[in-house]
């Protein structure tokens, strides 16, 4: 028996989005030109800064200003309070039972770490959102009991290492048909305090893989997910129940164009990687966009573990905001549409918000996860202490056929992946053939009602409508069709 409930009823959330422009910085003073200006609170402008097309534009009669509207836009005097402000009450839900997901969202050097963690006097995102949630655990007046825990995990070229733990190995995703993705073995630590999870987060960032490139000397070489688990007890006079709500804070790798980075070697691979996994992540909101005005649109999450990690939050049960974080340097202008360009696009992108309400037997789902996590680890453990005692036994003269050993422990760790990404190909293809499946069935009623309409009602206006809503969803077939190529 499921112990979650079905929830009683869900309601469509819009994706929030905000786009934050940092200042200039000292170096960036002295040579490039201020491109972006705020016009209010809500809009933003972005000048071209190449001044050879002023004739083009001129003789074109067009604007060589580009316009964008969000939810929020901030100015480079605003601090991260500022932002904070408007998304508090999407993280006070977390306490209710509410999942809530933010991550940052921006080219290297534009200020999303700035923006997620920041700095003593001006803290980040993170650190303002656990502050709420102690604040509300501790304001609380009813006869609830709290338990806050905490996990942190990064994903470097493809592999999830988990930022609490002193030397992680590579972790994998599950899928669980309650909870939805899973990163098994991952830890998730009790904390009672937000100056506990503030210590977590500094030691995990400690951990974190950050390098010194062109384009920003701390760039962040992984993408980081800090997660925070609310879990409220309440006794009522028929039972008890729980609800336990999610908070993801996510603090994006930069994404670059190796040409401008003059990168090589290791730091060329991991560049790749990331764009790899921004690419998909940037696939799935231009697909989500697009599903609300062009009906089912295959949604490529399959393509990397950042999007399989960050489903919820992009189309599941989530309050979701986006930071679209900028900076107005001039050199910086592609960069800056091309961010703004899927901002735009994740506007239109919406979730199903429910709180998750458990009774007190979801502890037993709880143990069996935990169970669960605690075998992976055991194994883990145990293959660790066998390596290693068999190290420590191996003559010389056996060490060519250690090495013999090693290739095959290699080659089998390589076909096991290899199966793996078998697997989730045949799943992404089952989903899409899913997709299709359910827009040739639209297709189908399309074709009836335009069929009854030029024997019946003749009614112009419906038939253009009906005749254009199937030119949308045929090439969406189309679309779909070629993702699975
Ligand atoms: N609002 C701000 N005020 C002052 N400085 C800022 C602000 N935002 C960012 N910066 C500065 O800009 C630089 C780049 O910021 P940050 O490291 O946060 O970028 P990033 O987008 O995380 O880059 P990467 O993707 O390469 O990790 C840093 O020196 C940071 O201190």
């Amino acid at each position: 028996m499921p112990s979650i409930r079905a929830p009683a009823s869900k309601q469509t959330a819009t994706l929030q989005v905000a786009v934050k422009c940092r200042p200039l910085t000292d170096s960036e003073r002295r040579r490039s030109r201020h491109i972006i200006q705020v016009i209010d609170d809500k809009n933003v402008v972005v000048l071209d800064p190449d001044l050879s097309k002023d004739y083009l534009e001129l003789i074109q009669n067009r604007t060589k200003e580009r316009r964008y509207s969000f939810d929020h836009v901030y100015a480079p005097g605003c601090s991260n309070a500022d932002v904070y402000k408007n998304i508090s009450s999407t993280i006070a839900g977390v306490v209710q039972g509410l999942n809530a997901t933010v991550f940052a969202y921006g080219s290297t050097g534009s200020g999303k770490t700035y923006t997620m963690v920041g700095t003593h006097s001006d803290p980040g995102l993170m650190v303002l959102s656990f502050r709420t949630i102690f604040d509300l655990v501790k304001k609380d007046d009813s006869k609830d009991t709290f338990e806050v825990s905490c996990s942190y995990l990064e994903v470097y070229n493809e592999v999830i290492y988990d930022l609490l733990e002193k030397s992680s190995g590579h972790l994998e995703l599950r899928e669980d048909p309650e909870h939805g993705i899973m990163v098994a073995g991952l830890r998730s630590i009790k904390v009672h305090s937000a100056d506990k999870i503030l210590e977590l987060l500094n030691i995990g960032n400690s951990r974190r893989k950050t390098e010194s490139t062109e384009a920003n000397s701390t760039s962040s070489r992984s993408h980081a997910v800090l997660e925070i688990t609310v879990k409220r007890k309440q006794k009522g006079q028929y039972g008890s129940q729980v609800l336990r709500g999610k908070l993801a804070l996510v603090d994006l790798a930069g994404s670059e164009r190796a040409s401008e980075t003059n990168n090589s070697g290791q730091k060329l691979r991991d560049g790749a990687n990331i764009n790899r996994s921004l690419l998909a992540l940037a696939n799935c909101i231009n697909a989500l966009g697009k599903q609300n005005k062009k009906g089912l649109a295959y949604v490529p999450y399959r393509n990397s573990k950042l999007t399989r990690i960050l489903k919820d939050g992009l189309s599941g049960n989530s309050r979701t905001v986006m930071v679209a974080t900028v900076s107005p340097a001039d050199d910086q202008y592609h960069h800056t549409t091309n961010t703004l360009k899927y901002a735009d696009r994740a506007k239109e992108i919406k979730t199903h918000v429910h709180k998750n309400i458990g009774h007190l037997d979801t502890h037993v789902e709880d143990y069996k996860r935990m169970i669960d996590n605690l075998q992976v680890e055991v194994s883990r453990l145990k293959m660790e202490l066998a390596e290693k005692e068999h190290q420590l036994s191996v003559k010389p003269t056996e060490k060519a056929a250690d090495n013999e050993l090693s290739w095959l422990n290699i080659l089998s760790q390589e076909t096991g992946e290899n199966v793996q990404e078998r697997i989730n190909l045949q799943k992404a293809l089952f989903e899409l053939e899913e997709t299709n499946k359910r827009n040739r069935m639209e297709l189908q009623h399309l074709d009836d009602a335009i069929a009854r309409q030029q024997v019946n009602d003749k009614d112009s206006a419906v038939l253009q409508a009906l005749t254009s809503r199937r030119q949308v969803i045929l090439d969406n077939i189309r679309d779909n069709d070629e993702a699975g190529y």
